[in-house]
């Protein structure tokens, strides 16, 4: 941990506290989570769930873990740093976000759980609290209620604060699925004004977060939404609830968690037709640093308001582009050169292998529109113009935008080979510095580490679709 200079912290939470450092050798600043239990074997911290579920995303909406360090029975997992988390941001608000702004959260917050379905995993604790903020992009945070969706029943009925709670969660069931991440505050609602919405994103559209005492009056508050189920719409529930004597309350309307859709499903929706993605690696720095070091919000709950005001009038407040549009030119060297990165690795990934292509490979258009990350406007959306400052755009945003497939057809794929991947991410430093294949410093004695690997774009970057991806495991 002495290559960390820890600078103060930032959040509390029940299993540790996150302090904002920076790594001294590369001046990087990080989060570094210190785990409030000890740990007395290498082998108990990797097999944590925080641990073995994030080390299998790879996407820009999921925060990324960067080292696991275990010192002195301590564990630590270092993060990349994000300026704040949901809920701090709309506490310090104080007005409404704009449906422009819940779109874009929503639209990255459903790319995030897709793809974390995709990789088998569910989350079971989504809460304003979990999603962490930088300017306009948005990550799902803290893993540690996280399974394996092909993993055996019964689960334990005690998963997610209770706010936050699916209902069938709420009912003591101990077997549920993905679908507990699309229910409660994650539930989908229809309403009239934006046909669809979620509970979650009533919280950021309301800055309301309901105080609910107990389970009843939570389902109390759902009956309201959803209405009372029935035999037709939620036969489990009702025996569910005839199990521990509860009596719904009688409103209308739809709860079984088979009938929720998917976060695949959800993304289809044209709610989010103005919504398209950029990748990282086309997105633009800009001027006012999108990547520098942001200020601390401090810890949980005390919002620095005069900090957290500038991040209320980012670009995605204001609703009018505060950059130009040069990052999509490859004649940009330093842009140019992550495209090529990007496009290289993801291209190697498609072939199922772990050496880049061999050769320059220049992608055609449609070439460029069929990579995993890069999906197209719809028609209206990329006619309707978009703005370009941030990892998603909408045709309410602002003037057009260049065509960014047009732009990537344009690329030309790199022949820099990629050090083989296959060995496991996870090292002992000192095993694998004396057998040299380490370059770094040899830690402190007493001291193990998990590296992330250095490429970001190892893994592919799977866009939804693909249905057959999304195991939906039903056991009765
Ligand atoms: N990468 C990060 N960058 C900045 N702040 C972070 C980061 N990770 C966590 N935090 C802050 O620390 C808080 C607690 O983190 P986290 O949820 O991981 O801890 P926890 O002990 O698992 O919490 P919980 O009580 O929700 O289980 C978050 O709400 C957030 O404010």
């Amino acid at each position: 941990m002495e290559r960390y200079k820890i600078i103060k912290e930032v959040g509390d939470g029940t299993f540790g506290s996150v302090w904002r450092a920076i790594n001294k050798e590369s001046g990087e600043v990080v989060a570094i989570k210190k785990m409030k239990k000890k740990y007395y074997s290498w082998e108990e911290c990797i097999n944590l769930r925080e641990v073995k579920s994030l080390r299998r995303m790879n996407h820009p909406n999921i925060v990324k873990l960067k080292e696991v360090i275990r010192e002195n029975d301590m564990l630590f997992f270092v993060f990349e740093y994000m300026e704040c988390n949901l809920y701090q941001l709309m506490k310090s608000r104080g007005k409404p976000f704009s449906e422009t702004e819940v779109r874009n959260w929503c639209f990255q917050i459903f790319q995030a759980l897709s793809h974390m379905h995709q990789r088998g995993y569910f989350h079971r604790d989504l809460k304003p609290e979990n999603l962490l903020v930088t300017k306009e992009l948005i990550k799902i945070a803290d893993f540690g209620l996280a399974r394996e969706i092909s993993s055996e029943p019964p689960y334990t009925e005690y998963v997610s604060t209770r706010w936050y709670r699916a209902p069938e969660v709420l009912l003591q069931a101990s077997v549920y699925n993905s679908a507990v991440v699309r229910t409660s505050k994650f539930n989908l609602n229809y309403d009239l004004r934006a046909n669809i919405k979620l509970t979650v994103i009533d919280e950021i559209i309301t800055i309301d977060t309901l105080h609910l005492l107990c389970e009843a009056d939570e389902i109390y508050k759902i009956c309201s939404i959803l209405g009372t189920p029935n035999q037709r719409t939620w036969a489990e529930g009702l025996q569910l609830a005839a199990s521990i004597r509860f009596q719904f309350p009688q409103w209308l309307c739809s709860w079984d968690p088979q009938r929720r859709p998917t976060a695949v499903e959800v993304l289809q929706h044209p709610f989010f037709q103005p919504c398209f993605y950029i990748p990282p690696s086309l997105r633009f720095r800009s001027t006012n640093g999108y990547a520098a070091t942001p200020p601390s919000v401090g810890a949980k709950g005390a919002v620095d308001q005069k900090n957290a005001r500038r991040y209320s009038v980012g670009p995605l407040s204001n609703g009018r582009p505060a950059v130009n549009y040069s990052y999509l030119s490859a004649n940009t060297p330093a842009r140019a050169a992550g495209v090529q990165r990007k496009l290289e690795l993801d291209h190697q990934v498609n072939m199922n292998s772990c050496q880049a292509p061999e050769g320059n490979h220049k992608l055609t258009k449609a070439e460029a529109m069929n990579q995993p990350w890069s999906r197209p406007p719809p028609p209206a959306a990329a006619a309707a113009a978009v703005r370009s400052n941030g990892n998603y755009f909408t045709k309410d945003q602002g003037p057009r935008a260049p065509d960014i497939a047009e732009k990537l057809s344009q690329l030309t794929v790199g022949s820099n080979r990629v050090p083989s991947l296959a060995s496991d991410k996870f090292v002992d430093m000192k095993a694998r510095t004396h057998g040299n294949t380490m370059k770094r410093p040899l830690p402190p004695a007493g001291t193990r580490a998990w590296h992330a690997p250095a490429d970001p774009f190892r893994h592919p970057y799977e866009m939804p679709g693909d249905r057959a991806f999304l195991p939906r495991k039903l056991v009765s």
